[in-house]
């Protein structure tokens, strides 16, 4: 008989109308569920002192039942093949070799402390076009990101695209590969140690 008032109490704190003429028998299991847990939540107000709302999102309100139906929305394809979404991963990645995960990769940032080879010289120092032209091989390969001069001989062999497609950038300006490819990369981030200057752009 208490049980029965703590379910009516906690009926109410819910704000859900108390189903009538209910008795354990003709219950089904959800609905058994539901004021066992229920019986518990009011015992927890009643005992522990505990405030009433913090318990009141884990109790289903008794309209729930296991026939309850959700209607998920659908999703269309386009019946255009030409409206294709392009966003879907066409290109495989790469193997890369033992030794050469992204994660080492991120340990090497954190390592080493010469990356991009400057040697003691600034990274903010301005490099035109011409000099970056000159650094076109695999030991020694500078590209230019947004305006950015980065040494990517070191992240050749890490890149998950492979070492000739980031070799395509190599000795020049690689933003419009780049963005075609994978604009969502953060580059500033896994670059940031190889970073060997700025792009001198002339003015016009
Ligand atoms: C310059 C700096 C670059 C960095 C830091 C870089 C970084 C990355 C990263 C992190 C991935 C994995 C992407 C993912 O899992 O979603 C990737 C994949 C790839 N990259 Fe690059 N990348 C660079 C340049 C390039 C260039 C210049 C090209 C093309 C000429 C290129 C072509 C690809 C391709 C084809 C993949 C694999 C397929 C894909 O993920 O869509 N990347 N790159």
């Amino acid at each position: 008989m208490v049980e029965e008032d703590h379910h009516h109490q906690q009926h109410k704190l819910n704000g859900v109308a108390e189903p009538e003429n209910v008795t354990r028998e003709d219950d089904d299991d959800v609905a058994a569920a539901q004021r066992r847990s229920m019986g518990v939540a009011a015992e927890a107000v009643h005992h522990h002192n505990i405030e009433p709302l913090t318990i009141l999102p884990a109790v289903l309100p008794s309209s729930c039942s296991s026939s309850s139906t959700f209607s998920v929305p659908q999703f269309t394809p386009p019946a255009n093949p030409a409206l294709k979404p392009t966003n879907t991963r066409s290109r495989a990645k790469v193997p890369l070799e033992n030794g050469y995960s992204q994660m080492v990769w991120l340990k090497l940032l954190r390592t080493e402390p010469d990356l991009a080879g400057l040697k003691g010289k600034s990274n903010k120092r301005l490099i035109p076009i011409a000099e970056v032209k000159q650094h076109c091989t695999e030991e020694d390969a500078w590209t230019v990101l947004r305006g950015c001069v980065y040494n990517i001989s070191p992240y050749i062999r890490f890149h998950p695209g492979g070492r000739d497609m980031l070799m395509k950038g190599a000795g020049k300006d690689c933003t419009s590969l780049f963005m075609k490819y994978h604009a969502w990369v953060n580059a500033d981030f896994l670059l940031e140690k190889c970073l060997v200057g700025v792009l001198d752009v002339p003015l016009m």
